[in-house]
């Protein structure tokens, strides 16, 4: 293994294998962190659920997928989390991108969320999505994480221990040589995160040509665009990926999602399926449960069925101030990874999770070590097929990626009904 990622949520991590594999490294994605050598591959993605929780207990987590990944001989290790910058004053970007430098004896490391297939771009240190600010693109609604600053200098720097590097928009269109430069000034000033403007693919092409042999590297995916050149420049690459193939048979959607992107889906899908609402209250008091959903999905299997918590963010917040908002999450992550585990029980084998948070619930259900990578669906969501349980085809959508027609199109990705 050359490239050795370390994902903070299970979308992040296969939008990540996604664009690695579509650059052509052999890239498979592992489910935690393996008790044993890796399959075969160029670049090993690890899926923690590390985004989420207390900052040091990402911190050991990370600490422990990094051991494993420089047992399995990586040269660089990629700290991937989400385009959006999803993170709060107490981390756990910053405390996790702190201890792996530290871990690994690096002087530096950029910082660079950026993604512009999706729509996230960073000038002058602050993060656009699509034409507005972060904190203005419906990500400061975030149920765990609100997006409040769109300044990833001061966002970032309220979690680090040390002070935040840049290098703005002027220095990338340089080329590598003047970006290697300038993270080099940062890097000797004592700034050892820094963040580095990007607006287009051929700026992250070009920072990501300045990276060579930088041990540890941190960003969205759009930042592995480039990386892979890398390796092929020093002629390292030529492994065949494991072979991705479709499978036949029931298929479900499950959307704990409440990003703008997903409601829209949501409401799309259910014009033409099935969908069964999950309900705060009743989760909460354990009369909604995971069996019932099974149930009822069983009744409308031909229809490709949608079971889901995705809510305004009116709703969210009056069941939050109830339940407690961990609270909460926790019940319907915990409901949504039972469902998982009942439903290739009852014979489905395709399923198509919307959320980050949710699909690591989702895949912890099915007891699966390995996804394999398969084709794209939507920029960043590929089709994935499940190493180690029942045969399963998964698409693990981020919140806020996909076109409306999402679902549809991943179950048909996924294989026929
Ligand atoms: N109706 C709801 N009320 C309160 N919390 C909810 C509700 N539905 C989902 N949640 C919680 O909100 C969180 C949503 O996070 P998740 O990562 O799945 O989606 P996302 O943040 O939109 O996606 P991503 O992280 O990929 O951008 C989960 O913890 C989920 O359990
Ligand atoms: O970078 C992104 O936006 C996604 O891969 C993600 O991490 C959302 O959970």
């Amino acid at each position: 293994m050359l490239l050795g990622c370390i994902a903070d949520d299970f979308t992040g991590a296969s939008d990540l294998a996604n664009t690695l594999a579509r650059q052509g490294m052999s890239t498979v994605q592992f489910v935690g962190v393996p008790d044993k050598p890796a399959l075969e591959c160029e670049a090993g993605v690890v899926a923690l659920k590390t985004r989420s929780i207390a900052p040091e207990e990402a911190v050991a987590q990370s600490l422990v997928a990094l051991d494993w990944l420089l047992e399995q001989g990586c040269q660089q290790i990629f700290f991937k989390y989400c385009s959006t910058f999803d993170s709060t004053p107490q981390g756990n970007i910053g405390p996790v991108a702190e201890a792996l430098l530290d871990a690994l004896g690096a002087h530096s490391a950029v910082v660079c969320p950026v993604f512009p297939a999706a729509g996230r771009r960073l000038f002058m240190g602050h993060l656009f999505v699509n034409d507005r600010l972060l904190s203005e693109s419906g990500m400061e609604k975030h149920p765990l994480n609100p997006m409040i600053d769109p300044d990833v200098r001061r966002w970032l720097r309220l979690q680090t221990k040390g002070e935040v590097g840049f290098v703005g928009y002027k220095q990338v269109r340089m080329g590598p040589e003047e970006i290697a430069a300038a993270l080099e000034a940062e890097a000797g000033a004592g700034r050892r995160l820094i963040v580095i403007d990007a607006v287009e693919d051929d700026d992250l092409f070009a920072i990501a040509a300045a990276l060579v042999g930088q041990k540890l590297v941190t960003g969205g995916s759009g930042l592995a665009l480039g990386l892979p050149e890398n390796f092929r420049r020093a002629g390292l690459l030529g492994k065949q990926s494991a072979p991705y193939t479709r499978l036949s048979g029931p298929g479900v959607a499950l959307s704990g999602s409440c990003s703008t992107a997903s409601q829209a889906q949501l409401a799309h899908y259910l014009k033409s399926h099935p969908g069964l609402a999950l309900d705060p209250a009743e989760l909460m008091a354990g009369r909604q449960t995971p069996d019932m959903a099974v149930a009822w999905i069983r009744e409308h299997l031909d229809s490709q069925p949608m079971v889901y918590s995705t809510a305004d963010p009116k709703q969210v917040a009056a069941d939050q101030i109830r339940f407690g908002r961990q609270e909460l999450a926790e019940r319907i992550e915990g409901f949504f990874r039972m469902l998982a585990t009942k439903l290739v029980e009852a014979g489905v084998v395709r399923i198509a999770v919307g959320g980050g948070e949710t699909s690591g619930s989702v895949v912890a259900g099915l007891d699966a070590h390995s996804l394999l990578i398969g084709p794209e669906i939507d920029p960043g969501v590929p089709a994935l097929a499940a190493i180690g349980t029942r045969p399963v085809r998964l698409a693990l959508k981020s919140g806020n990626f996909g076109a409306p027609d999402f679902y549809e199109k991943a179950l048909n990705a996924l294989g026929d009904g």
